[in-house]
């Protein structure tokens, strides 16, 4: 087994890892790029330094990567939902067993700090071990009909399925895919991002060790060209897509013409609705929790936080506090809470919604500047400052948070300089660490506006209040609502989104409709009666 990219992991600290190993897999084992002349350097975020080389799958490796899913497929389908969950649950082990190494390897890929990755690593091994003891309870129906007859359904897999991936999560969404692929007994082949693709390979030797048939999780490396290639393959029966929402329409025009069945997994811009009555400590560490993870490079963060007026002074005021504290450095310290972003442009483009957001009137309460860490090797990488932004008066000396409120915020409609729905910062997913904060009055109002967005992937209420946090709740126009917390995302629980934040449904029981489909069985039992 190739382990070597593993075994240098113990060891390895920010700055010294190079990859040289193919990262292509398929047919059982690593496959080298059949040129190079396409290849694309992938940077260290921490450091700015290349990682490795990515070279793009073209369409003959694309198609032998997916023939040798389709005979694994033939071999898998076959077996029974208890063997394929023992081999699951093998490669749940393995992973469990490699989880620092594995976890080394995307904080170094990602930037995302290892406390996070490791976090990261247990989910995607409790995800195989969950439908791994799904994969042995599906069954169909057993129907009577009239005269004895009588029909049964069954679930069957899909076939060859595409899982084509977004970096910020990449083993997560790796391991997210194939796991209720597998279970259901179809075969796989994983794009991951350009941006992050050293880990996906890792998952497909552990499937492997664990005792799958080759072929079954196959990984190729490339950007739209490739994934392209694979939307349009006629071997695929599926495609699901982690994204964003101009990528995934292309995604699902693509599939629509040899009519693929597509899941996808889009972008948001979640609100988080934080009224007077909520336990404010909660709330401000629920803000956090919501925009600052991985960076604020999360599909379901809260970036919108909007915050009811009586009790904007006291919550700007510590959320302040507590985003200006968060350690920003080497994302493999311990100590470290915020990493580098992902690349150099994501860096600019994070940085360039904050100078608009600053044109438009918002106010800057703390962060939005590159940042560079003291340690030198640091130097070259994709910090930030994280930032919060919107009013300005609850740091203005004097007066008790009742006072400011009455004399400031009675007086908000004039004022520009405010975060305000019509913002870009507000209305565009910026994926990075920029939270925006926004009053409201009424539970009317905020909801009409949480609800003011093309997108629907999360939402988030803080309230003591139950009868308010259910109604919130029950309105929000979004595929998930956590009540008095935010971005818990175990894996029993369906997770996708409503409107343009995609369609179909990753984690939970019901996945398993998504990698599945039911055949019906009529059985005569007696004589045809015929018209004819
Ligand atoms: N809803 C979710 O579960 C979820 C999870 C993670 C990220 N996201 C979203 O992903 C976005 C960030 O990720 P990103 O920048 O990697 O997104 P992206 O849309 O740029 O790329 C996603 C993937 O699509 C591939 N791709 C690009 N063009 C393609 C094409 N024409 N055909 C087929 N594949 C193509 C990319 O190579 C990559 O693997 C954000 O919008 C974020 O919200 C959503
Ligand atoms: O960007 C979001 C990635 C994501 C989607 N669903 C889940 C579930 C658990 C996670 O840790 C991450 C994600």
């Amino acid at each position: 087994m190739a382990q070597s990219t593993l075994d240098s992991m113990p060891g390895a600290s920010t700055g010294t890892v190079v990859i040289t190993e193919p990262l292509n897999f398929w047919g059982g084992k690593r496959v080298k790029p059949r040129e190079e002349k396409n290849a694309e350097p992938v940077f260290e975020p921490a450091t700015g330094r290349v990682l490795c080389q990515m070279v793009p799958c073209g369409a003959e490796e694309v198609d032998e990567a997916i023939q040798s899913a389709y005979a694994a497929y033939q071999k898998w389908s076959k077996m029974a939902g208890m063997e394929r969950a023992r081999v699951m649950l093998e490669a749940a082990r393995i992973i469990r067993e490699r989880r620092e190494k594995i976890a080394k390897l995307e904080a170094i890929n990602n930037g995302k700090t290892i406390t996070e990755a490791l976090v990261n690593i247990d989910i995607s091994w409790k995800s195989i071990e969950y439908y791994a003891g799904l994969a042995g309870t599906l069954a169909g129906q057993h129907i009577q009909l009239p005269g004895g007859a009588f029909a049964y359904s069954r679930r069957e897999p899909l076939g060859v399925c595409v899982g084509i991936g977004a970096w910020n999560f990449p083993f997560v969404i790796a391991t997210m895919k194939s796991a209720p692929a597998l279970a259901c007994g179809n075969a796989i082949v994983y794009k991951p991002s350009p941006m992050a693709p050293v880990t996906a390979v890792i998952l497909a030797e552990i499937y492997k060790e664990a005792g799958v048939p080759d072929g079954l999780f196959c990984v190729v490396q490339g950007g739209a060209e490739t994934g392209s290639l694979l939307c349009h393959h006629p071997k695929v029966a599926k495609v699901s897509f982690t994204g964003s929402v101009p990528t995934g329409k292309k995604v699902m025009e693509m599939s629509a013409k040899s009519v693929k069945q597509v899941t996808l997994e889009l972008g948001g811009k979640s609100p988080l609705i934080i009224f007077k009555d909520c336990e404010l400590e909660n709330a401000v560490k629920g803000a956090l929790m919501a925009n600052f993870l991985t960076q604020g490079q999360v599909c379901c963060n809260g970036t919108r936080v909007f915050v009811q007026r009586e009790i904007m002074p006291q919550f700007l005021e510590e959320v302040v506090k507590r985003t200006k504290a968060i350690p920003v450095g080497d994302p493999l310290l311990g100590s470290t809470r915020m990493g580098p972003l992902i690349s150099k442009p994501q860096l600019e483009k994070v940085l360039g919604f904050v100078s608009q957001a600053k044109k438009e009137g918002a106010r800057v309460l703390c962060g939005g500047d590159p940042f560079v860490p003291s340690d030198p090797k640091l130097k070259g990488g994709y910090f930030m400052s994280p930032c919060v932004l919107g009013t300005s008066n609850t740091l203005v000396n004097g007066g008790t948070a009742h006072a400011q409120s009455a004399l400031f915020f009675n007086t908000q409609s004039l004022s520009t300089d405010n975060c305000r729905d019509d913002m870009t910062c507000v209305k565009e997913e910026i994926f990075g660490p920029v939270m925006s904060v926004l009053p409201f009055d009424t539970e009317e109002e905020v909801i009409q506006r949480a609800n003011n967005t093309t997108f629907g992937l999360a939402s988030g209420v803080f309230t003591r209040d139950i009868s308010r946090a259910h109604r919130v709740a029950a309105s929000m126009e979004a595929g998930t609502c956590f009540i008095n917390n935010y971005n818990i995302n175990p894996i029993e629980l369906p997770f996708g989104g409503y409107k343009m934040s995609g369609f179909g449904r990753e984690n939970g029981q019901v996945t398993i409709e998504y990698y599945s489909q039911l055949k019906t069985v009529v059985v005569e039992m007696g004589d045809v009666e015929s018209l004819f």
